[in-house]
C-alpha cells in the first residue's frame, strides 16, 4: 500500500499550492457526485489529493455538501488519511480568532444530512468512541508548530446543521453545559465517513470568530470571519505543505482506523442486499471481499 494524503479544504480554503503534476481530476463515485473534481499530484514525494469541500466558488452549504460522495471519491482515489481543515467559532476565549485547534472530540447536531455508507441489506456498526487518528492528528500538530502557528491540543468540535449561526442560547448551552470548544457546519458526517471508510482522518480547525457568547463580540459576522479566513488559509496551506515529510512512508494505523470494519458488519451474506453491496466495493471492498 502506498500512502497518500487526502485534503478537505473548507471555507476559504478553495485550492492548495505547490504541487507536483497537478492536475484536477474528476472521480465518479455511486454515491452521487462529489463536491468538485479532486486535485491530485506530489509533495515531497508523496500523492496528495485536495478537495475543496464546498466546491470551487462555494456553491454548496453545509447541508448539501455531498459527504458520502467525497469521501468514497477519496477511497476510490486511494487516500489512506484525510486532513480535514474547516473554519470555526470559539467557544473559548483562550482559543481566540487565528488559532488553530487539533479536534479531538465531536458532538453531532446536525440532523439534515446521511450519515452512513450502510443501511437496509448490509448493517454495520463502527466506533466512533475516538473519532479522529491520533497519529495523524500528532503529525498535523508537528506541521502547526513547525509553522509557528498558535495551536491547541484536542478540542470538543460541535456539529451543528446551519447555515444560520446559532442563537444565544444554543451558544451558552453549548459552551456552559456542553463543555464544547469550537463549533462548526461540517465536521459531522464527515468524520463518521471517513471511519466507515477506513480512512484516518483529522480535523484542524481554525477560529475565525467567537460564535455569540462572547460579551465583546454581540453577534457572528460574515464579514469578520471572512477577514480572519484569508490569514487562516495561508497557515493551512504552510501546515499542509509539511505533513509528507512527517508522515513519510505508508504503515498500517497504529490505532486500527484502517481496520474499523473488521467486525462492524451484522448482515448476514444471504440477507446482503447486491445492489448496496455493490455500492460498497471502494468503502467496505477489504472486509466483503477479503
Ligand atoms: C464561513 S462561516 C460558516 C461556514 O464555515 C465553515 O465551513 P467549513 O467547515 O467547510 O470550513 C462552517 O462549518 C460553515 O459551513
Ligand atoms: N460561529 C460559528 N458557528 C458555526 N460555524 C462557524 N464557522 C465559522 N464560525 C462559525
Amino acid at each position: 500500500m502506498e500512502r497518500m494524503i487526502g485534503v478537505i479544504g473548507g471555507s476559504g480554503v478553495y485550492e492548495i499550492a505547490g504541487l507536483e503534476d497537478a492536475r484536477w481530476q474528476a472521480v465518479e463515485s455511486p454515491w452521487g457526485t462529489p463536491s468538485d473534481e479532486i486535485l491530485v499530484g506530489t509533495l515531497d514525494g508523496v500523492k496528495m489529493a485536495f478537495l475543496p469541500r464546498h466546491g470551487r466558488g462555494h456553491y454548496l452549504s453545509p447541508t448539501t455538501v455531498p459527504y458520502r460522495a467525497n469521501i468514497d471519491a477519496m477511497k476510490r482515489l486511494g487516500v489512506t488519511e484525510i486532513v480535514s481543515v474547516s473554519a470555526c467559532g470559539s467557544f473559548r476565549e483562550d482559543m481566540a480568532p487565528g488559532d488553530f485547534v487539533v479536534v479531538d472530540q465531536f458532538i453531532d447536531r446536525t440532523f439534515a444530512r446521511e450519515k452512513s455508507f450502510f443501511g437496509t441489506g448490509c448493517v454495520a456498526h463502527a466506533s466512533v468512541a475516538h473519532p479522529v487518528c491520533g497519529r495523524l492528528s500528532a503529525a498535523c500538530l508537528q506541521a502547526c508548530r513547525d509553522e509557528g502557528i498558535t495551536v491547541h491540543v484536542g478540542g470538543t468540535y460541535l456539529a451543528m446543521e446551519g447555515p444560520q449561526f446559532s442563537t444565544l442560547a444554543e451558544s451558552k448551552l453549548y459552551r456552559e453545559n456542553w463543555g464544547c470548544d469550537v463549533i462548526g457546519m461540517t465536521n459531522m458526517p464527515e468524520a463518521k465517513l471517513a471511519r466507515e471508510a477506513e480512512i484516518c482522518y483529522a480535523s484542524i480547525a481554525m477560529v475565525t470568530d467567537y460564535d455569540c457568547w462572547h460579551p465583546d463580540h454581540d453577534a457572528v459576522d460574515v464579514g469578520d470571519i471572512v477577514k480572519t479566513l484569508t490569514g487562516n488559509a495561508d497557515k493551512a496551506r504552510a501546515m499542509i505543505a509539511r505533513l509528507p515529510a512527517l508522515t513519510g512512508p505508508y504503515e498500517p494505523c497504529e490505532k486500527g482506523c484502517d481496520r474499523a470494519l473488521d467486525y462492524a458488519i451484522l448482515t448476514a451474506p444471504e440477507k446482503r442486499d447486491p445492489a448496496l453491496l455493490a455500492k460498497l466495493d471502494a468503502v467496505a471492498g477489504r472486509v466483503l471481499n477479503g
